[in-house]
């Protein structure tokens, strides 16, 4: 099992202070700054693109990890590598050839992960396992239909938890969508290494304990 990775998601920050929100989490132990991108195509909901994660790039050295839920995320990989983003995830159901996006992702220096929606099964991952395993850094299970923060976990989507890291016990696996404290040991048990957490993580009091909390969950499962 890979390392234990909490990216706190800065849709539930302040875009006011998005610099401030994201060292501000870094110090308080978070390992990726979880971006999300929207298009108000492929989501009902409009958020940022690259010339946001470009001035980011200035104010911050924390992990970018941006989740793109857009119609066609070939249009945007050239100018999140220039903005400075560390990770690329895209959604399969938006892609019309996710192995050469993979490819190019990788070879303009990021880091590629790969979505599936919560009614998209991982069987629709296998030409991208048959193809290029070997150059996908994550796969991003989402546990909310995409769009927005604060939503309900859906804990039957810890089965393709399961299915992913039983074929693939070095992967990444990300879960996205109603991560907290309460929720976080299912998606351990299931073989997730990557928390997304918004809501839970800038609503509370402390983050630093929500930050903590989710780390030892997942640890235990270690
Ligand atoms: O991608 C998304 C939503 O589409 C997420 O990254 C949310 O921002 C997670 O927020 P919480 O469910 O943790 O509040
Ligand atoms: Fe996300």
């Amino acid at each position: 099992m890979p390392k234990a990775i909490i990216a706190p998601s800065l849709l539930s920050g302040d875009w006011a202070y998005l610099a401030r929100d994201c060292n501000k989490m870094i110090e308080l132990g978070a390992d990726y700054l979880h971006m999300d991108v929207m298009d108000g195509h492929f989501v009902p909901n409009l958020t940022i693109g690259a010339p946001v994660i470009k001035s980011l790039r200035k104010a911050t050295t924390g992990y970018l990890d941006c989740h793109l839920m857009v119609s066609h995320p070939e249009q945007w990989v050239d100018d999140f590598a220039k903005a400075g983003a560390d990770g690329f995830t895209f959604h399969i159901e938006a892609s019309d050839d996710p192995v050469a996006l993979i490819r190019r992702i990788k070879s303009l220096g990021m880091l590629p992960g790969i979505a599936v929606k919560p009614g998209t099964p991982i069987s629709s991952l296998e030409t991208v396992f048959a193809e290029c395993i070997d150059d996908l850094h994550m796969v991003l299970v989402m546990t909310v239909e995409p769009g927005f923060g604060g939503q309900s976990f859906m804990v039957d989507m810890m089965d393709k938890v399961r299915e992913v890291r039983a074929r693939f016990p070095e992967i990444y696996i990300q879960v996205d969508g109603g991560l907290a404290l309460d929720t976080v040991d299912a998606a351990a048990e299931a073989g997730a290494n990557v928390i997304v957490a918004g809501s839970a993580v800038f609503g509370a009091p402390k983050p630093e304990v929500v930050i903590q909390g989710l780390r030892v969950a997942l640890e235990k499962c270690n």
